[in-house]
């Protein structure tokens, strides 16, 4: 066989895929592409770019000197298929992909690797979608483990801090699965009466109890070939925990009332922010219902962990909030908001933009708008963070506590003329007030 014929026929295995898919020589040279790979990155093959680094990332050197994970590289050292998630710069703008990369070798035994880029379609490095959003290293980490068990039918447990967006991922699992086109069902365990809990979940049958007027479909069956996912699931109490792990270990359910048992047929997907280690350990959780939920765990990073994302997420939820004349954060906005600790994650990022988009009267959104919405926070420790900044100024001022007293005083009444009300903020009565003004105006 000559070279031109076994490149040849290499470019008909290409031209099988119906995914972008490359041929890649050891110098990291694209060698022949088929027409998905084309169309995908045709306006960086058509500035004469050849090296998949420079075309794919735009970087001058291979992925594994830029501090990712190289396929080529790995696939070259295992002499086997390597799999990495990457982000690849394409004519839609920036796309997770999965990249699959094999060796192969020429008629002469000189190596080459196909290299079968598979797009990410359940999240986004876009801020355009309603989806999960992000690039960060930690956000991409999250991902390449939600491609690898959303295929399989294993048990996954979400744990992360509230609001870090354990719903999102579970919702994520689903599409990546192949039980994407059947139902996808949130039983709010918080919310689940303890009376109900049976009901709720495996149906009733009419009479079964008084209420019971006719037949009545549970959660399980809801989620039949599709997927179940429990959020909250550590608020399940001990007595129902019992009656989850049947289910779970025999794949069968009774309604209430009714002497047949049905098969289950659903993927487990559970979500928590409580440390259930720890509750196994206060006997707060049923240790073998633990290890049954918790086959695969999945820890969301918090925004903390991800503060790369921190204005990728700002310009999505922004455009979520008005797409016609989306708002904008100036520079200083922008440099306040990433100073917060974020205790409540993305929920708390979204509720601080909303807030900030009310108080503003334009779209450019400044650095006192953004201000007056951190303000208004409920979370503790922005509020705690906020006064901090002001009473750095007052200690350097070198205030005495009476001297400080009396200055937020006069504050809170320059800002509202209701005595009662001011008094009310600072925590004393009326006549107290008055009193402390009295002091003050000795
Ligand atoms: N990666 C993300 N990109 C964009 N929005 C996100 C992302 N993750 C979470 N969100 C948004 O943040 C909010 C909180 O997410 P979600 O409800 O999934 O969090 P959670 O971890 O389940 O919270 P809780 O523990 O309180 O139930 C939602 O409005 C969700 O749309």
């Amino acid at each position: 066989m000559t070279h031109t014929s076994w490149l040849a026929s290499i470019t008909n295995v290409l031209d099988s895929y119906s995914e972008p898919a490359v041929l890649l020589d050891e110098e990291y040279n694209v060698v022949a592409t088929n027409q998905h790979y084309d169309h995908r990155f045709k306006q960086h093959s058509s500035k004469g770019l050849r090296k998949c680094y420079e075309i794919s990332h735009g970087y001058k050197q291979p992925c594994d000197m830029e501090g990712e994970s190289c396929p080529l590289r790995a696939a070259a050292d295992s002499g086997s298929t390597s799999s990495v998630l990457h982000i690849h710069n394409t004519a839609q703008g920036k796309e997770h992909m999965r990249i699959e990369t094999t060796p192969v070798t020429d008629e002469q035994e000189r190596c080459y690797f196909i290299e079968v880029m598979k797009p990410v379609s359940e999240v986004s490095a876009e801020p355009i979608a309603n989806k999960m959003i992000g690039r960060s290293p930690a956000f991409n980490a999250l991902v390449d483990r939600i491609q690898r068990v959303g295929k399989t039918e294993t048990n996954v447990l979400l744990t992360g801090p509230s609001g870090s967006g354990k719903e999102l991922a579970a919702l994520a699992l689903h599409d990546v699965s192949q039980r994407t086109r059947k139902p996808f069902v949130t039983v709010e365990c918080s919310g689940l009466a303890d009376s109900l809990f049976e009901s709720e979940m495996f149906g009733h049958v009419k009479g079964a109890f008084t209420g019971a007027i006719s037949n009545r479909k549970g959660l399980v069956e809801s989620a039949r070939g599709g997927t179940l996912f429990l959020d909250e699931v550590g608020d399940i109490p001990m007595h129902q925990q019992v009656k989850l792990l049947r289910l779970i270990e025999t794949r069968t359910f009774r309604p209430v009332g009714d002497s047949q048992a049905y098969e289950a047929d659903f993927r487990l997907i559970c979500a928590t922010h409580k440390n259930l280690p720890a509750m196994v350990e206060a006997n707060e959780f049923r240790e073998d219902l633990y290890y049954r939920i918790s086959t695969f765990p999945i820890r969301l990073p918090s925004l903390a962990a991800r503060k790369a994302d921190l204005p990728l997420l700002v310009q999505s939820i922004l455009l979520r909030i008005d797409s016609h004349t989306p708002f904008n954060l100036d520079s200083e906005a922008m440099s306040l908001l990433a100073e917060q600790p974020f205790k409540g994650n993305i929920r708390e990022l979204k509720n601080i933009l909303e807030r900030a988009t009310v108080l503003s009267d334009k779209p450019d959104i400044t650095v006192d708008i953004m201000q007056q919405a951190l303000d208004l926070s409920t979370f503790p420790e922005v509020a705690e963070n906020t006064v901090a900044r002001g009473l750095l100024g007052l200690a350097q001022a070198k205030l005495s506590l009476e001297a400080l007293e009396q200055a937020y005083i006069k504050q809170l009444l320059a800002h509202y003329s209701d005595k009662s009300e001011v008094a009310n903020i600072a925590g004393c009565s009326l006549r107290t007030l008055y009193r402390k003004l009295k002091v003050g105006n000795d």
